[in-house]
C-alpha cells in the first residue's frame, strides 16, 4: 500500500511518522512546497527505522507529484494553522486555494485514491476537496471526529482516574465550537458515564472538549499535531487494512439525519472502500437541535466558499 501525506508541517510529518513506525503502509510519500523539508523529514523518519524496527519506506518530495503516483490513500494537511485569537474559519481564504491546487494534483496522479482532509476549516475544506476531485462521497472525507472524541475521552479518563483505553464515545457535528456531544453514548468499560460522574463535571468536560483545539493554540501559539496526526493515521489504517472500524468522520450527508449536501461529522464504518456506511443514530430532540445548529454553521461557511468560486 502507498500513502501520500501532503504538507510536511507539524500534522503531516507526525502522520507520516505514525504511518511508518506502525507499518500501516509499505511506502509513505511526504510532499511539501518548501524546498527540501519533506525530503529531510522523510529521511529522518527512515533513519529512525533501525531504532524503532520498521521497514516502511519514506520518501520526500518538493512539490513533485509524480512521486505520489498511484497512491491508495492521500492525506491532505497542507495549509495554514491558526494563531491565537483566530477561528478555524478565518483560514478559509488561504486554505481553500491550497486544498484546491493540491486536490487537482492528487486527482491527476492518483485517480483511484481515497482522500482524507485535515486542513481547516475542516468540514469546508473536505467539501472543497470533494468539488475539486468530483470523487464520490465514499472516497473524500475529513478527520476531526476521532480527534474531538479523543480529547473528550482523555479528559474523562483524567477526571475518573481510569485508562483512556476503556472510554468509548462518539461526538458529532462540525469541527468547531458547534460540535455535538453525545454523553448518553459514552461508556467506561461498558458502564454509562452518567453513572460515574455528576452532570456539572460532565458538562465542564464537554465545554473543554468543544474548545480543545483553541486551548492548545493558546498554549503553543499554533495548533496541535500529535493527536491530529495520529488520528489521521488511524483513519488510513482502517482503510488500508479494511478494518471496518466505527469512527466519527466528516462525510457528505445525503439525507441522513434529515440533512442533505452538507459535510458534517457522523459515525461511519471505515473500510477498504472508504466510507462503507453512514450510521444513523436515533437522536433525541436536544441532540437533533444541536446537530441542526452545527449544520447551519457549516453550511454558512460552505456558502462563503461557494461565493468565491
Ligand atoms: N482537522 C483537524 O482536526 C486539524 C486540522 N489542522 C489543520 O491542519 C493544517 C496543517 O496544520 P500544521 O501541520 O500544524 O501546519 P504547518 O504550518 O506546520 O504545516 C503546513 C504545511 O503545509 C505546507 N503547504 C502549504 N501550501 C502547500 C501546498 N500548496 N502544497 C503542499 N504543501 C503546502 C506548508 O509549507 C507547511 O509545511 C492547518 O490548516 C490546521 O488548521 C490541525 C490540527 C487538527
Ligand atoms: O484548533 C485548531 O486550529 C486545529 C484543530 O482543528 C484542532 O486542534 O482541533
Amino acid at each position: 500500500m502507498k500513502v501520500t501525506v501532503v504538507g510536511a508541517g507539524n500534522v503531516g510529518a507526525t502522520c507520516a511518522d505514525v504511518l511508518a513506525y506502525r507499518e500501516i503502509a509499505n511506502e509513505v510519500v511526504l510532499l511539501d512546497i518548501k524546498e527540501g523539508v519533506a525530503e529531510g523529514k522523510s529521511l529522518d523518519i527512515w533513519q529512525k527505522s533501525p531504532i524503532n524496527l520498521y521497514d516502511t519506506r519514506t520518501i520526500g518530495s518538493t512539490n513533485d507529484y509524480s512521486k505520489t503516483a498511484g497512491s491508495d490513500v492521500v492525506v491532505i494537511t497542507s495549509g495554514l494553522p491558526r494563531k491565537p485569537g483566530m477561528s478555524r474559519d478565518d483560514l478559509i481564504e488561504t486554505n481553500a486555494g491550497i486544498v484546491k491546487q493540491v486536490t487537482e494534483n492528487v486527482v491527476k496522479h492518483s485517480p483511484d485514491a481515497i482522500i482524507i482532509v485535515v486542513s481547516n476549516p475542516l468540514d469546508v475544506m473536505t467539501y472543497q476537496a470533494h468539488i475539486t476531485s468530483q470523487f464520490p462521497r465514499t472516497k473524500v472525507m475529513g478527520m476531526a471526529g476521532i480527534l474531538d472524541t479523543a480529547r473528550y475521552r482523555a479528559f474523562l479518563a483524567e477526571e475518573l482516574n481510569v485508562s483512556p483505553k476503556d472510554i468509548q464515545a462518539v461526538l458529532m457535528g462540525g469541527h468547531g465550537d458547534t460540535m455535538v456531544p453525545l454523553p448518553r453514548y459514552t461508556t467506561v468499560g461498558g458502564i454509562p458515564v452518567t453513572e460515574l460522574i455528576d452532570k456539572s463535571k460532565l458538562d465542564e468536560i464537554i465545554e473543554r472538549t468543544k474548545f480543545g483545539g483553541g486551548e492548545l493554540v493558546k498554549l503553543m501559539g499554533t495548533s496541535a499535531w500529535y493527536a491530529p496526526g495520529s488520528a489521521a493515521a488511524q483513519m488510513v489504517e482502517a482503510i488500508v487494512r479494511d478494518q471496518r472500524r466505527v469512527f466519527p468522520v466528516c462525510v457528505k450527508l445525503e439525507g441522513e439525519y434529515g440533512i442533505d449536501d452538507v459535510y458534517l461529522g457522523v459515525p461511519v464504518i471505515l473500510g477498504k472502500n472508504g466510507i462503507e456506511k453512514v450510521i444513523e443514530l436515533d437522536l433525541n430532540d436536544d441532540e437533533k437541535k444541536l446537530l441542526e445548529e452545527s449544520r447551519n454553521h457549516v453550511k454558512e461557511v460552505m456558502e462563503v466558499l461557494d461565493s468565491k468560486r
